[in-house]
């Protein structure tokens, strides 16, 4: 329905919609307050115009401008109200739980609230497993895997220092890109089955959320749950000006399906999908230029890893770079004309240079798939597409409050882009709804990038530690150790690495940890339960490690810390044996 209401505008504060015929709007607009309506300005939902905190009474709309509201006093709009039962929460529901989007964030969910004895549903718009299963961790892992085996093969000198002689290693790039795919269908089954065998229900259709406690899926399935989870995930995210086409201009859906290996690639964004291509790519023969547009590369690792990292997994190889700049238009290969990479000074925004190569991959970061997801229909405003949440996970609406019932989880909510994140993430609110309150911790959270050899974190860089230190008032004391000191690591002659530790010497407490070396990605678990449990370093330093391990990195690294405080942490009975 439509009518076209007059409007006032008190300059800079409010809005008001006057009813200026009685029959305008009716019968939809002027139901009880307790019915939402669903209003529209010549086709914009007054969030997007910057309209906020609806009041109405018989004969009237008021609203709230925002500061960013783009109304001026004699501006005219149709108006157009929409009134379905759909704002009502339901009475009785159909599921206790019902998670939008099956990645590895909703699976997490889903087991966890099967578990708590939760009726739950699931729904997929495409296929189980999401970008982590199908687009990203896993087939990723499995080039890597390649990678990893093709540079030791390659690698002549490595070889005859444990006696080795091999003959030259090749590769058959579809044998790899088989690797790749048939892991991520492995994978994706078994997602599939375990939440089939635990009672989940996985409706398949996209879903969108039509009020409180209310989902649509497909076209025409409406389903209740008392709590909802959004867990939606994301897509790559490809600057304007840069046109994908899918063969030589491509994103990681794209490239995970390796259909090719160019001779020499371009690689935008060196964070942790650069990264890893890169280590594929240049195992499998291609010459990679990066491009990036801060001033080092990888901006986004502790800046001392950071140059460990460029003398070993960049300088060596065949890899050169750009940083400080931006790729602001790239077209693909075209009539035998190579594709073009347009760069521009990133702080002047002068031209700087034009490249021209065989392949680009965009690794610019991801952007959040929170589209056609109904969050209108709820009053919530995405910000910059991401979902609100507070650190409960709970989502926000357009005016701040806790939007009851519903909460977001994973790549959706922008918190932590990994998929161990999500899981957690969806875990802690099963224990929510299920009644006990728990925030996730995510400076405890780990992270690793696959590279040869791998890079891992846990907690604040140094500069973030020491950003904190000043602020708060307290002091950072750092200690590091080598891998050459590891009777493990140069067992397997890889004695390149660094393990650091971030603490305070006042009272133990770990603050970060970073590690590169042989394994770094599992060795980073014993520094990431410390923090999340609260362990003291004069605590941890006490465990023991069997020898010889790799993980003796970190018992060293613990042990070498110069902490004033003594054993702060229950000390068990010794058990008689
Ligand atoms: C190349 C690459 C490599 C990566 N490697 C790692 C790694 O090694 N380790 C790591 O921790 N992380 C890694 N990540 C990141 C990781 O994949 C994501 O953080 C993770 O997948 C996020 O999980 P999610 O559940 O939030 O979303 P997703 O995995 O994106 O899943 C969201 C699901 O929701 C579905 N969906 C969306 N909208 C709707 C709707 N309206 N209705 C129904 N269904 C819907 C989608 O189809 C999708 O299946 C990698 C990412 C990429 C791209
Ligand atoms: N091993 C892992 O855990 C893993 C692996 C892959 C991806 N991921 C996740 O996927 C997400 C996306 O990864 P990603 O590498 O695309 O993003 P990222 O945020 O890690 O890195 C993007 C990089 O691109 C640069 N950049 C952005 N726009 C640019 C432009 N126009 N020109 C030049 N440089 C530009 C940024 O400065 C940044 O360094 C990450 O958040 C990460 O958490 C994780």
């Amino acid at each position: 329905m439509q009518s076209s209401l007059s409007i006032s505008v008190s300059p800079h504060t409010s809005l008001t919609v006057q009813r200026s015929n009685r029959n305008a709007l009716e019968p939809l607009a002027f139901a009880p307050p307790s019915k939402p309506l669903n209003l529209r300005f010549c086709g914009l939902t007054r969030e997007a115009l910057g309209f906020s905190s609806l009041r109405r009474n018989s004969d009237s709309f008021r609203f709230r401008l925002s500061s960013s509201a783009r109304v001026r006093r004699a501006d005219k709009f149709f108006v157009s109200a929409s009134l379905s039962d759909n704002g009502s929460p339901p009475k009785t529901f159909d599921y206790d739980l019902l998670i939008v989007g099956a990645g590895v964030g909703g699976h997490g969910a889903a087991l966890h609230a099967v578990e708590k004895g939760l009726k739950t549903a699931i729904v997929e718009g495409d296929v189980v497993g999401g970008t982590c299963v199908n687009r990203g961790c896993v087939p990723s892992k499995a080039l890597l895997a390649v990678s990893g085996r093709m540079r030791e093969l390659q690698n002549d000198h490595h070889l005859r220092a444990l006696g080795l002689q091999v003959s030259a290693a090749g590769y058959d790039r579809q044998g790899v890109a088989d690797h790749a795919n048939n892991l991520a269908s492995k994978i994706r089954n078994n997602l599939t089955n375990s939440m089939k065998a635990l009672g989940v229900d996985i409706l398949t259709g996209f879903g969108t959320i039509l009020g409180p406690q209310k989902v649509k899926v497909g076209s025409d399935k409406v389903v209740t749950a008392k709590d909802i989870i959004i867990a939606t995930g994301s897509v790559p995210f490809v600057p304007k000006g840069i046109e994908v086409d899918g063969k030589t201009v491509i994103t990681s859906d794209h490239a995970l399906k390796l259909e090719s290996v160019p001779d020499w690639i371009a690689i935008v964004g060196s964070g942790y999908i650069g990264l890893e291509f890169s280590d594929v790519y240049t195992a499998l023969g291609s010459e990679v230029t990066f491009i990036e547009a801060l001033d080092q590369l990888m901006p986004g690792f502790d800046p001392e890893i950071g140059k460990l990292a460029q003398r070993v997994l960049i300088n060596p190889r065949k890899i050169d770079y750009h940083t400080g700049v931006f790729a602001t238009k790239i077209t693909p290969a075209k009539d035998g004309k190579p594709v073009t990479i347009e760069l521009i000074d990133a702080k002047t925004k002068e031209p700087k240079d034009t490249l021209e190569v065989d392949a680009a991959l965009i690794a610019t970061g991801r952007a959040p798939f929170t589209h056609g997801l109904g969050l209108e229909n709820i009053n919530v405003a995405t910000q910059r597409g991401f979902v609100p949440v507070d650190e409960r996970m709970r989502v926000m609406d357009s005016n701040g409050n806790l939007v009851p019932h519903l909460y977001c989880i994973g790549d959706a909510n922008g918190k932590m882009m990994l998929a161990h994140a999500a899981s957690a993430q969806g875990i802690s609110v099963v224990e929510q709804v299920t009644g006990r309150d728990h925030v996730l911790n995510h400076l405890s959270i780990p992270a690793a990038c696959f590279t040869h050899p791998e890079i891992s974190m846990v907690g604040l860089t140094e500069p973030q530690a020491r950003e904190k230190a000043e602020k708060e008032g307290f002091e950072i004391s750092i200690a590091k150790t080598s891998f050459k000191a590891n009777t493990k690591a140069l067992a397997e002659n890889e004695g390149e690495g660094l393990a650091k530790l971030i603490y305070r010497p006042d009272n133990g407490e770990i603050l970060g940890v970073h590690i590169f070396g042989l394994h770094a990605a599992d060795l980073i678990h014993e520094a990431s339960n410390a923090i999340a449990l609260g362990t003291r370093i004069q605590d941890i330093k006490l465990a023991v490690h069997a020898h010889p391990t790799l993980s003796e990195v970190l018992d060293e690294l613990f042990k070498s810390a110069k902490v004033k405080a003594h054993v702060s942490g229950p000390v068990s009975e010794p058990i008689a044996v």
